[in-house]
């Protein structure tokens, strides 16, 4: 797979604070790689970084082979950057925003292009109204659209669906999804841990200036153990006594009426708790087996680091 965006020691302070220690990551041709942080972490420094709209401290970013600090045109068109506040012209209608831009951009037929994307975006019906009169969603949609023209091979996205209700961001991620299918590379931010598991073949925690852990959603749920076994009984009695029973199981207290197993081998260690149950004739009320979440990586990685 072809290496589209390098990032190598990037370093980045601010009034002597250090925001971004020692930042390296290597997105290959097509992939989505989510970089997870909390608010403040440097996410967006990052990404304005890796636009060429910051010069870091120390470091380089290479976007398609182009080392931005001194290939910095020649990258610029090969990118484009969605950030956290709409580019939208409110008086404008979504029409005329696309093309204004497909001309600024040098498009060649700038109409069928804006009708194009409109279409991949289901604003069609839309098209001809001011943008001031589209709803949160709408306009988000729109902003990606606008980030679209000239059909760049890198989108950055800043945090793209916060503030948008659940259909808006399903509808987001549809996109973002269909984007990747035609091949385009995506670096995008986001807080949300089920964005990164429902989008990125890579996802980086962004933590004290650094990736403190990187790998695909399912590396870093292994990250945070295996899969549990939690049993729950109808009274506190039960469940303590199904403790004493299944000591070789290591249960965990979860709650007054839940035991927590961890197993490494889910059928094979869930029939034999359940066989073991049984013979003592104690009954749970029900069971099921719960895989780790990157929730669980987070906790993870605050608790080792
Ligand atoms: N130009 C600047 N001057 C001074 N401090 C800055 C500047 N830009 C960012 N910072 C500081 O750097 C830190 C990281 O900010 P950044 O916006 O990159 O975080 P973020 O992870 O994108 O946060 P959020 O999720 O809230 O958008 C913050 O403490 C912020 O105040």
């Amino acid at each position: 797979m072809t290496t589209k965006i390098v990032v190598n020691h990037v370093q980045q302070s601010f009034q002597k604070q250090a925001v971004l220690c020692d930042v390296s990551l290597e997105i290959g041709a097509g992939q989505i790689y989510a970089l997870l942080g909390a608010n403040g972490a440097g996410k967006t420094t990052l990404i304005r970084i890796m636009t060429g709209l910051r010069s870091p401290d120390a470091g380089t970013v290479v976007l398609d082979r182009y080392d931005l600090r001194t290939q910095l045109g020649q990258a610029q068109r090969c990118f484009s950057y969605n950030g956290q506040v709409a580019s939208v012209d409110d008086v404008l209608t979504g029409f005329e925003n696309l093309v204004l831009l497909a001309r600024l951009r040098h498009v060649k037929h700038a109409r069928q292009a804006a009708t194009e994307l409109l279409a991949q975006f289901r604003l069609s019906n839309a098209a001809k109204q001011r943008v001031a009169t589209y709803s949160g969603g709408m306009r988000r949609r729109l902003d990606l659209a606008m980030s679209l023209v000239g059909d760049p091979e890198i989108i950055f996205l800043d945090e793209p669906t916060t503030g948008l209700d659940p259909t808006g961001r399903d509808d987001l991620w549809r996109v973002i999804r269909q984007l990747r299918q035609r091949g385009k590379t995506i670096f995008l931010t986001t807080q949300y841990l089920e964005e990164a598991d429902q989008l990125a073949d890579q996802i980086g925690f962004l933590r004290d200036g650094k990736i403190v852990a990187t790998g695909t959603p399912m590396e870093m749920k292994r990250l945070a153990g295996s899969e549990k076994l939690i049993l729950t009984f109808a009274t506190s009695a039960a469940r303590r006594q199904a403790l004493e029973k299944l000591l070789g199981f290591s249960p965990q207290s979860d709650g007054d009426l839940n035991l927590k197993i961890e197993v490494a081998s889910s059928v094979t260690t869930t029939l034999a708790v359940l066989s073991t149950l049984t013979q003592c004739d104690i009954q749970p009320i029900d069971f099921h087996l719960a895989a780790p979440t990157l929730d669980d990586v987070f906790r993870q990685l605050t608790k080792v680091g």
